[in-house]
């Protein structure tokens, strides 16, 4: 490897090493998808609260209907919500609907299907066992038992369980909220007319999918031209309201490069090359009074993408409280030979397929975007290797 070259492992080290876990906040049950729990979360009463009836049918003591068929006298109606339950005697049946509290001196459920529905007096065809159709108070939760533990990601069914136990607020580490902005002078909005030498701008789209792909809040602050003034007038506008802010462009060795101007002299951002194929020229830093993570990733469009796998999806991890390294890779069967620069480490873009090959896509340049946009994983091929033969076993980041 070329020495003037960080390596992918460093440059994620440091990162990780400068990011911060977000502080805690009380969330409203509505904002907490997505979030991390940190906190406790345990129920104050038993779940379900009472004994209640798993079926539409009839509350009775199953030693009544031990010789089915039987009639038995309809002494009551509850359904769902109802609070004041008469006792069941011997010889009684009560119709019950599901989710209501069982009344006392029942201890089985006779689904409806097994009566003739009567409402004065029911015929019970089959016998129960004693706790059939019944939920017990408990069951699911112990009054005091913890649901869920700090670090868990908050997903439906978690919300739900946090409902499920009265709570209404939540203490979590929120989303991290993630600025994008695209720099390059030859920019134009998507859903505008091309002028000549312009391009639309779709980092800052993918960029932006990305953060909320992570876990993150993504802001498209839209773009800036090649002026570094321009560029940091915009960032400080955008600080206010950011966690970490992602750029994409003006980072390389050309003559108008306003993110390496603009921020090369502040002295918090370091821009390096590193090792990889693509997205050689990485920077990263702090920004503003708050020490805001800055990310500015190289403008080609599959290096702007990789670089966001490989670096800032793990620094979001570790600012929602999660464990955070570099992406996953599993073993995949190579279908086609595969060529990388030396030195480097390449993320090709590949398609995995359910029998665990993997075949690269055509079009590996890092302006390719529509190759990527075919592919669902990045096929990893170490620095030290510039061939890499078909039928070879190979390491792959799904994306
Ligand atoms: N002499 C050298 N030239 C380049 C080097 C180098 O080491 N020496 N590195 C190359 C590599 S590798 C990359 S990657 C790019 C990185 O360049 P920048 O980060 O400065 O990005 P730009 O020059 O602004 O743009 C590069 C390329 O990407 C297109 N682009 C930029 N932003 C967007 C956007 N928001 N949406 C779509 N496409 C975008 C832009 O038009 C350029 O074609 O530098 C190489 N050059
Ligand atoms: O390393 Mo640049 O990111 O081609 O393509």
């Amino acid at each position: 490897m070329s020495s003037s070259m960080k390596s992918v492992d460093a440059h994620l080290a440091d990162i990780l090493a400068t990011v911060r876990t977000l502080a805690p906040l009380e969330l409203e049950l509505e904002r907490a998808l997505g979030t991390t729990l940190a906190e406790e979360v345990s129920s104050p009463v038993p779940l379900p609260p009472f004994d209640n009836s798993a079926m539409d049918g009839y509350a009775v003591r199953a030693a009544d209907v031990a010789a089915a068929p039987v009639s038995l006298p309809v002494i009551d109606d509850i359904a769902a919500g109802s609070g004041e339950l008469r006792a069941i005697g011997q010889g009684h049946a009560v119709r019950i609907m599901t989710g209501a509290p069982l009344p006392a001196g029942a201890d089985a459920v006779v689904p409806v299907e097994w009566t003739d529905g009567g409402t004065v007096t029911v015929r019970i065809d089959r016998p129960v066992r004693e706790g059939n159709a019944v939920r017990r108070a408990g069951e699911d939760v112990q009054a005091g038992e913890v649901v869920l533990k700090p670090g868990t990601t908050i997903g439906a069914a978690q919300l739900g369980i946090i409902a499920g136990t009265g709570r209404r607020r939540v203490w979590v580490r929120p989303r991290p909220r993630v600025v994008v902005l695209s720099t390059g002078a030859e920019l134009v909005e998507p859903g505008t007319q091309l002028g000549p030498g312009q391009i639309w701008d779709s980092n800052s789209f993918t960029l932006t999918a990305a953060v909320r792909e992570a876990g993150g809040d993504g802001f498209r602050a839209g773009t800036v031209t090649d002026d570094p003034a321009a560029f940091l007038d915009q960032l400080d506008a955008q600080l206010v309201r950011a966690d970490a802010v992602i750029t994409s462009g003006g980072v390389s060795m050309g003559a108008y490069e306003p993110v390496k101007e603009a921020l090369g002299p502040l002295g918090t951002v370091r821009f390096e090359k590193v090792a990889m194929q693509p997205g050689m020229p990485q920077g990263f830093g702090v920004v503003g009074d708050d020490q805001v993570p800055i990310f500015t990733l190289p403008g080609n469009p599959v290096s702007s993408y990789v670089s966001f796998q490989l670096f800032v999806r793990p620094a979001l991890r570790k600012m929602r409280g999660l464990p955070a390294g570099p992406p996953a890779t599993r073993p995949a069967h190579l279908l086609a030979p595969l060529h990388s620069p030396e030195g480097k480490r390449s993320f090709l873009r590949g398609v995995l397929a359910d029998d665990g090959t993997v075949t690269p896509v055509h079009g590996q340049g890092s302006h390719q975007l529509a190759a990527l946009a075919l592919a669902n994983c990045l096929i990893m091929v170490p620095e030290q290797v510039t061939e890499v033969p078909s039928g070879a076993s190979v390491q792959v980041i799904r994306i």
